[in-house]
């Protein structure tokens, strides 16, 4: 319990009721100067009850006053005590302000400069943000087990460094747990012995003997070389990794990897700073995953990194459509022999030394000679946070192999962590609101827009239905149609993407807005032909159904609306609100949700974890 967590525990008794305001009328202005005296624009219930010489409960009721009348917010952090702040932070902070909560290993952050998020996002990673305007806007960090373990430092001392130069004082309790996380990440290294095979390195005697002896078995730890060594089979590196990796050890990967046949090759795009420094960071770690908003550059960065190791390639996708832009993005960014890129699906079976398959069809059992038909040197997965699990079991005997990940949504929200962790690699990501503010991404505006029932019957409708017929009804509320078509005419020069979850409700607003439906059901060829069509200008809406969340790479809109369906899931709502965050000028996102039913709820906090990617929300209510 540090000194600070004590102060917390407040000793009621002694609270005298003698408050210098008896009527709790307590000017605003008496809070905000209570939270200036502390020197931060945050403050607790209890601090506020020993500054008005009142009790917690009555310093609360308080605060409550302030919430309603929306002068004060609170945030959401991970237990007691609840902090309010205030909603215009321009009132009480002027500059950046730092709390630390080291037993929750919890950073508030208002207004941190570029260089303090620049810094937590290598160590802590982004839980919820507040505010609108960048000047004015609060950060909740946390820091994770995991988020120490990919912390790009060479050694503790530097990690710590980075941490101290944004605390505002030193907390040994936590500089102790983070040394105690960073040591774990490098109690074990995967090293190439000079005869060829692989040795697992434990730094201690009792490290191999009660963790790694103790959880992996001989099929994985093939036979002892010394106290602290073991020989490792190739195929059982995976597991092996994975195994440790959920016993709280990552493995450091220190073999010798293949770089494949050796291929003429070079990137003709410049890389940003931010692409240099993940490529540094990969070619270091020999493994990892580019995390970036849509649109963020993962796919030139890729390139960057397949022509570092120039050597032969097979890059993974979810889609036909994908391989097609793959292929053209590499002979658009590179010096390569369009000819030694192959398309490997439905379409076309060509394995050259860059390959571009399918996830699908790489996990098809026929097709598993793809992966050990070349000596492949790296393998990109795209999209990678939805691997299916056949390539995870298929891919993951290629441990020999230099292996990327590309995934715009929080990988760590994925319950596969471990397996992608550990199949791939840490995540190696940067700070979206850096992006945004730096303008490689457009950041959206996303407004949730509160639809009514189109009328009582369907509102009873809605009523009488049970838990998931009730989602689909408020998510098909047919008045959202002139709401559509409301926002088309209200935006009619932009280029707008409609997105829907049901396709019944996808052809309803298509057939009553003369626009295009791009579904599953669509033929390859006259998907192609829409997508051009939109690309140039031709057409300028598309209504697309969930296809188009993962497996296509929409071109530029300006506009998108989400008739239904961001409440699917997290990934899903990142994905759809990144469409329009390409950087093509300032874009919007329309989110609409009936108002007093389940699709609200979902839609908010959906839009919350967005929010906390430091994107602007607004709410509106359309009158009946
Ligand atoms: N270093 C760069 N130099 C020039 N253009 C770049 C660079 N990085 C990205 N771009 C351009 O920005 C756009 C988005 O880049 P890219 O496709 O790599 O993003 P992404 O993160 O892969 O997007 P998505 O997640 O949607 O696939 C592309 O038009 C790309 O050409």
């Amino acid at each position: 319990m540090t000194a600070e967590d004590r102060s917390e525990t407040v000793d009621r008794e002694a609270q005298s009721s003698q408050s210098d305001y008896p009527d709790q009328s307590v000017p605003i202005e008496a809070i905000y100067e209570t939270m200036e005296d502390l020197g931060r624009p945050i403050i607790t219930a209890s601090e506020l009850g020993r500054q008005l010489n009142c009790s917690q409960h009555e310093a609360e009721t308080i605060l409550d006053v302030y919430t309603t009348d929306k002068k004060l917010n609170t945030f959401d952090v991970s237990a007691d005590p609840v902090v309010w702040y205030p909603s215009d932070l321009n009132a009480v902070a002027k500059r950046e302000r730092i709390v630390l909560f080291p037993t929750r290993r919890e950073i508030v952050v208002d207004q941190p400069t570029q260089y303090t998020r620049a810094q937590l996002s290598q160590f802590a990673h982004l839980v919820d943000s507040t505010g609108t305007d960048p000047g004015t806007r609060g950060y909740l960090y946390r820091i994770r087990p995991e988020d120490v373990w990919a912390a790009p430092f060479d050694d503790t001392e530097s990690l710590l460094r980075s941490v101290r130069s944004v605390l505002p004082r030193q907390s040994p309790h936590l500089e102790e747990w983070i040394t105690d996380q960073w040591e774990r990440a490098h109690q074990f290294t995967l090293k190439t012995h000079p005869d060829g095979y692989v040795v697992l390195e434990a730094a201690t005697e009792n490290l191999m003997g009660n963790v790694a002896r103790q959880k992996l078995s001989d099929e994985q730890l093939h036979a002892p070389i010394s106290d602290t060594e073991s020989w490792v089979r190739d195929e059982a590196i995976g597991t092996l990794k994975r195994t440790l990796y959920e016993a709280g050890y990552p493995v450091v990967d220190n073999r010798k990897l293949e770089t494949g046949a050796p291929i003429e090759i070079e990137l003709t795009a410049t890389l940003r700073d931010y692409q240099q420094a993940w490529m540094d960071m990969f070619l270091t770690q020999k493994a990892g995953i580019y995390v970036g908003p849509p649109g963020s550059g993962k796919t030139i960065a890729a390139l960057g990194t397949l022509t570092a190791i120039a050597g032969e390639t097979l890059i993974l996708v979810p889609s036909r459509e994908l391989a097609t832009q793959w292929r053209d993005e590499i002979c658009t960014h590179t010096t390569v022999d369009p000819r030694n890129v192959g398309e490997y699906h439905g379409g076309e079976k060509d394995i050259s030394p860059i390959t571009i398959a399918t996830y699908q069809t790489a996990g098809m059992d026929r097709h598993r000679h793809l992966f050990d038909s070349r000596k492949w040197g790296l393998i990109i997965y795209d999209e990678c946070q939805h691997i299916p699990s056949n390539i995870f079991r298929r891919s993951a005997d290629l441990q020999a192999v230099h292996r990327l990940g590309l995934s715009a949504s929080p990988v760590r929200e994925d319950e596969k962590e471990a397996e992608i962790f550990t199949l791939i690699g840490p995540p190696i990501g940067t700070d979206w609101a850096a992006l945004m503010e730096a303008g490689f991404v457009a950041e959206p505006e996303i407004e949730i827009r509160y639809v009514p029932w189109r009328d009582e019957i369907k509102r009873n409708e809605y009523s009488s239905a049970d838990g998931r017929q009730r989602y689909q009804l408020a998510s098909m509320n047919p008045a959202k149609i002139d709401e559509v078509r409301y926002l088309l005419a209200r935006n009619n020069s932009s280029k707008a993407l409609i997105f829907v979850e049901y396709l019944d409700q996808g052809k309803a607003i298509a057939d009553a807005l003369s626009i295009p439906f791009l579904s599953g059901e669509t033929p390859h060829y006259e998907r192609q032909r829409l997508l051009s069509e939109f690309k140039t200008g031709e057409t300028k809406t598309l209504v697309v159904s969930r296809i188009a969340d993962e497996g296509l790479d929409l071109p530029n809109a300006e506009l998108a609306i989400v008739a239904s369906g961001l409440g699917g899931s997290r990934r899903q709502g990142t994905q759809r609100a990144g469409r329009t965050m390409r950087p093509a000028g300032s874009s919007i996102v329309y989110v609409l949700a009936t108002r007093g039913t389940r699709e609200e709820d979902f839609a908010q906090r959906q839009l919350r974890h967005l929010a906390g990617k430091g994107i602007k929300i607004r709410e509106a209510n359309i009158s009946e």
